[in-house]
């Protein structure tokens, strides 16, 4: 809140508080500023929002904003009555004249005095305004999933592309390599956005108590359903669904599943009557579902009916720029936090790092930096930082396994040679995935003639 003198409100009466917005909201020229009422009607329209828009003040005044802004998404659109206040999020707008505009939108609420909704200010300012690192073209980082892999950024760009269709997405990649994010991606990317992501793991729950989650039930359907329940497919409706290790999903609800796609309903447990749902259904699995289908445990046509538009993420040790990215990105991230500070990696640390298969992927690399601020000590994180299956040479992923025995001026000159093949045009990139600052990895290089 601003503070403001006992003399603010006298000031403000002579003025008038409504030039003082007027001109408030007309100093932030680069976005739109308006002012929606308790119902959403757009009582006030920026000069900016004019520009922004092409749509004048007397196109717009009076009339709910989600029909003058074009962005359907029912009552109390964007659930900012609940919220009260929103930051930089990320929107898309369709423009009158069919461009869609990529905003971050500001939002605050107001409530009368008995806490009722009463109306929101709102700002929204083009992406292309805003500092270039939120753009995902130009930067390694896309919804917080961050890759420089050239794999990663194809599915990156399929992402992108199919976020604005309605295809239904299916995405292959072990655990731990991002399926989720993706998926999340997928969703805020989507006109979609608005509306609620859900997310299940079908391998997590039994048969019946998953197909009560999907579809809901009714009361009395089983001894226990004492009051009518809600699945997951009536509370995503409008939104995005993301049903994870879809390859273990028990044949009956495959079924029921396929009737949803199909047909855009379904009967809840115990009902009699079909609810209507509109679902987008984004699907993942670590397993081929061809040959879940060849083995019987898959039917055929649901397989097609949810790769449409298949995506596969590769795994971690497939993809060994980005260990040093999500490295560098996980250890700032604990740095701010004070416990412990990093400020390199010892190369034979470096080295096992690299070298390691990663099982279990980004999660498990999580776990590892995790692990090294918890037990380790220091500025630099050592091998003795790394979780013990580091130490048994039998886990190590290069054919030359025993790299931990190596001497360090070895395992130094190799990691520098690695590191300038895999980026030799950015000697930013090839210190990162060395683990080094530029200027170490500058005065090594020279040391080892490289
Ligand atoms: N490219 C990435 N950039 C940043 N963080 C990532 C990336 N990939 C995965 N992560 C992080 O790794 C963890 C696992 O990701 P996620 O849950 O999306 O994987 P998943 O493939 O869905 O795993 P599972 O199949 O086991 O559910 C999360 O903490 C996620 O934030």
């Amino acid at each position: 809140m601003a503070s403001s003198s006992p003399l603010f409100k006298r000031w403000l009466g002579q003025i008038g508080a409504d030039q003082v917005v007027e001109v408030l909201t007309d100093l932030f020229e680069n976005g739109a500023a308006f002012i929606v009422d308790s119902n959403s009607d757009i009582l006030l329209w920026s000069k900016g929002a004019e520009q922004l828009f092409g749509l004048s003040a007397t196109d717009t005044i009076g009339k709910p904003c989600k029909t003058a802004l074009n962005c359907d998404n029912g009552n109390d659109p964007c659930n900012l009555a609940e919220l009260g206040i929103v930051k930089s999020q990320a929107v898309r707008i369709q423009h009158p004249y069919g461009r869609t505009l990529h905003c971050y939108r500001t939002a605050r609420a107001f409530y009368d005095s008995n806490g009722g909704f009463a109306g929101a200010i709102e700002f929204l300012q083009p992406q292309s305004n805003t500092a270039p690192e939120q753009k995902p073209d130009d930067s390694d980082s896309f919804h917080g999933i961050l890759s420089r892999d050239p794999a990663m950024k194809e599915a990156i760009k399929i992402i992108r592309n199919v976020a604005e269709t309605e295809a239904t997405v299916l995405i292959r990649g072990e655990s731990g390599t991002g399926k989720e994010m993706v998926a999340h991606a997928l969703h805020l990317e989507s006109p979609r956005h608005y509306q609620p992501f859900l997310a299940i793991n079908c391998a997590a729950l039994t048969p019946s108590l998953l197909e009560s989650e999907l579809f809901g039930h009714v009361k009395g359907a089983f001894t226990g359903a004492v009051r009518n329940h809600a699945g997951l497919f009536q509370r995503a409706n409008g939104g995005t669904l993301f049903l994870d290790e879809i390859a273990e999903l028990p044949l009956e609800l495959q079924a029921k599943l396929l009737r949803v796609i199909q047909e855009r309903n379904f009967i809840p447990v115990g009902g009699d009557s079909a609810v209507s749902v509109d679902v987008r259904i984004i699907a993942a699995t670590h397993r081929s579902l061809r040959e879940e289908v060849k083995a019987g445990h898959f039917r055929e046509d649901l397989m097609y009916r949810l790769r449409v538009v298949p995506i596969f993420l590769p795994p971690l040790r497939e993809r060994r720029q980005d260990i040093s990215l999500l490295l560098q990105h996980l250890i700032d991230r604990h740095n701010t936090q004070g416990h412990r500070h990093i400020d390199s990696i010892a190369p034979e640390a470096m080295r096992l790092l690299l070298d390691y298969r990663w099982p279990g992927n980004v999660r498990e690399l999580n776990n590892v930096v995790e692990y090294a601020y918890a037990v380790g000590r220091g500025s630099e994180l050592s091998i003795d930082d790394l979780p013990p299956e580091f130490r048994e040479p039998v886990i190590t992923f290069s054919p030359a396994a025993s790299n931990a025995q190596r001497s360090k001026s070895q395992n130094e000159a190799e990691l520098i040679r690695e590191a300038l093949q895999n980026s030799p045009d950015n000697l930013e990139q090839a210190a990162q995935y060395a683990g080094m600052s530029r200027a170490t990895f500058w005065r090594k290089r020279r040391k080892y003639g490289l």
